[in-house]
This record gives C-alpha cells, sequence and structure tokens, in this order.
C-alpha cells in the first residue's frame, strides 16, 4: 500500500474560471510529493515540497495568491507535523515570507516551541537567514479584486464565499511508515488584522501520528477550531473507522454542530487514504503505485499514469 501523498487545494466554491488552474496545481504537487517518496525520501519532505509548490502558485490562497485581510495585507498561517515522535512546528500571522511551511519546519526542528507568532515568526525567520519578500509580491489582481469587492456596502455573501477557497495541505506516508502532515494558508478573506485561524493549531489545521493516521484540513477556521476537525477524524480511525469513513464522520459532525462546511485529505498507517469534503468542491490529488489520482467535484475521482504528460 505505501507510499502514499495525498494533497488539496482549499474547499469551497472554485469560480469555473479558476477549476483548471486548481486542479493542475495539486497535480503537481502531488506528483512532486510522490518524486521525492519515490526516491526514497522521508514524507516530511514530501508534504513540505507539495506545500510549498502550492504556496508558490497563485491559484491558491497560500504564499502568493494569499487572500487579504481587512487592511488589504497578507497574514499567513501554517502548520507541519511528524507521526512519529509528534514534533510539530507552526507559524501564525506572518508577513513578507514566500514560504510559511518552511519556516513552520524550522521552528519544528530548531526550536524547542511548536508555534511562533506575527513578529517573532518574523524574527526567527531572520535568524534562519530566510529572505523577507515584499507584501506586494504575495498579493495576486484576483485577490485584491477580491478584497475591494468584499468591502463594498452592498457585497453578495456567495460572491464573498468564493474568495475565501485555496487553502493547502498535504499527508503523506512514506516506505518506512513514517507519517507527516502540512497545511499552510492566507486565512479567511477580509479578516481582522492579527486574526489565526485553525490551520497553526494542532489538532485542528492538522494532525499526524504514525499509530493512527494523519489528516489536513480546510474550511473555515473558526469551526474547524470548534470540533478539532484534524484530531476528531483521527479519534474516529483509533476506534476502527477507515480514513474515509472517519473523514465523513468528523465533517458530518462539523457540519451538524456548528453548521459548517470544509473538506480534509487523510491517510492510515497502511497508506489507504481519502479525500472527502461536505463544501460544494475542493480540488485535492493522490499519488500511490505510479498512480494519478485527482478530483474536484463531489464524485469526481480520475486516475492516470504518474508518468503521463499532463
Ligand atoms: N480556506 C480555508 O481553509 C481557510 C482556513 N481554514 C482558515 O480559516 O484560515
Amino acid at each position: 500500500m505505501l507510499p502514499v501523498v495525498v494533497v488539496h487545494g482549499g474547499a469551497g466554491h472554485i469560480p469555473k474560471e479558476r477549476a483548471e488552474r486548481s486542479t493542475s496545481g495539486v497535480c503537481s504537487a502531488a506528483r512532486a510529493g510522490y518524486a521525492i517518496l519515490r526516491g526514497g525520501g522521508s514524507s516530511m519532505d514530501a508534504v513540505v515540497e507539495a506545500v510549498a509548490l502550492m504556496e508558490d502558485n497563485p491559484a491558491f490562497n497560500a504564499g502568493c495568491g494569499s487572500v487579504l485581510n481587512i487592511k488589504g495585507e497578507v497574514e499567513m498561517d501554517a502548520i507541519v507535523m511528524e507521526g512519529k515522535t509528534l514534533a510539530s512546528g507552526a507559524v501564525s500571522a506572518v508577513r513578507n515570507i514566500a514560504n510559511p511551511v518552511r519556516l513552520a519546519r524550522l521552528v519544528m526542528d530548531k526550536t524547542s516551541h511548536a508555534c511562533l507568532t506575527a513578529e517573532g515568526a518574523n524574527l526567527f525567520a531572520r535568524q534562519m537567514g530566510i529572505p523577507e519578500v515584499p507584501m506586494e509580491s504575495l498579493i495576486t489582481d484576483y485577490s485584491r479584486m477580491r478584497w475591494k469587492k468584499n468591502l463594498e456596502p452592498n457585497a453578495n455573501p456567495v460572491e464573498c464565499q468564493m474568495g475565501k477557497t485555496g487553502t493547502v495541505g498535504a499527508v503523506a506516508v512514506d516506505a518506512e511508515g513514517n507519517i507527516a502532515c502540512a497545511t499552510s494558508t492566507g486565512g479567511m478573506l477580509n479578516k481582522m488584522e492579527g486574526r489565526v485561524g485553525d490551520t497553526p493549531c494542532i489538532g485542528s489545521g492538522g494532525y499526524a501520528d504514525n499509530e493512527v493516521g494523519a489528516v489536513s484540513t480546510t474550511g473555515h477556521g473558526e469551526a474547524i477550531m470548534k470540533v478539532t476537525l484534524a484530531r476528531l477524524i483521527l479519534f474516529h480511525m483509533e476506534q476502527g473507522k477507515s480514513a474515509e469513513e472517519a473523514s465523513d464522520l468528523g465533517l458530518a459532525y462539523m457540519k451538524s454542530r456548528v453548521n459548517s462546511l470544509g473538506g480534509v485529505v487523510t491517510v492510515d498507517p497502511r497508506g489507504c487514504w481519502a479525500a472527502r469534503f461536505s463544501s460544494r468542491q475542493m480540488s485535492w490529488a493522490a499519488a500511490q503505485r505510479d498512480t494519478l489520482h485527482h478530483g474536484l467535484r463531489s464524485g469526481e475521482h480520475f486516475t492516470q499514469s504518474i508518468d503521463d504528460p499532463h
């Protein structure tokens, strides 16, 4: 069954004109993660590289392409976790960093802390020699347009919803049976300055445990935190549910208990995986046994050889 990498590009309503870019983005990320696993690399390397690639892709709400806060600025959250030791690292409300997921990994590897926030996270980035990038380089015309539209007094709530998708995440199991997860986001469109969502919160935006599995989540952060969605799904797996059943149970609970929709990618220690969502759409891709799987709408599941030209 092993190894496997599963990635998502955010749950929600993905506008038609952006669907193609979102799909090709998750497929490229899954390919990149799988190349690392196929070469004998670790699940942590695979999820970080897959997520970093999506952070660099302006189609997603993470890194370049992040949604803007109420002031029109980019503040990002990210987390990584490894299932062997339960070590994790996260950054929240960090600015001017191209790849928050790499900074989160450095928090895990180089500090005794689990999360650094705002100026402290930026100070740590400088100490680690990570270059700061101008905020402008993380802002796309699309994200500025969405921000402006949502400031209008008569903003359409359905359109508002569209700009919130695009958080990225990945879970993987490597040949040694080590499991990891990573999640990265610009957060919620027009959020308050300093707002921190679920993504950098352990058990909400992600969780990985070699004995149970791993989950990366996407959706309305405040709702995900209320039900600690990633850990809730792993609880169901501990009770004997499959990755798919547990993901559906967690998402159904979030819907019934706090009336909120979302999506997840999940793996178990054998390499069984699931990409599930209660939202209208979630771009996702998985790579295992030299096969690439992907989908966007409910019920969609396309497969092709990993080596097929894209
Ligand atoms: N699109 C998302 O998944 C947003 C993210 N969960 C947040 O609330 O920050």
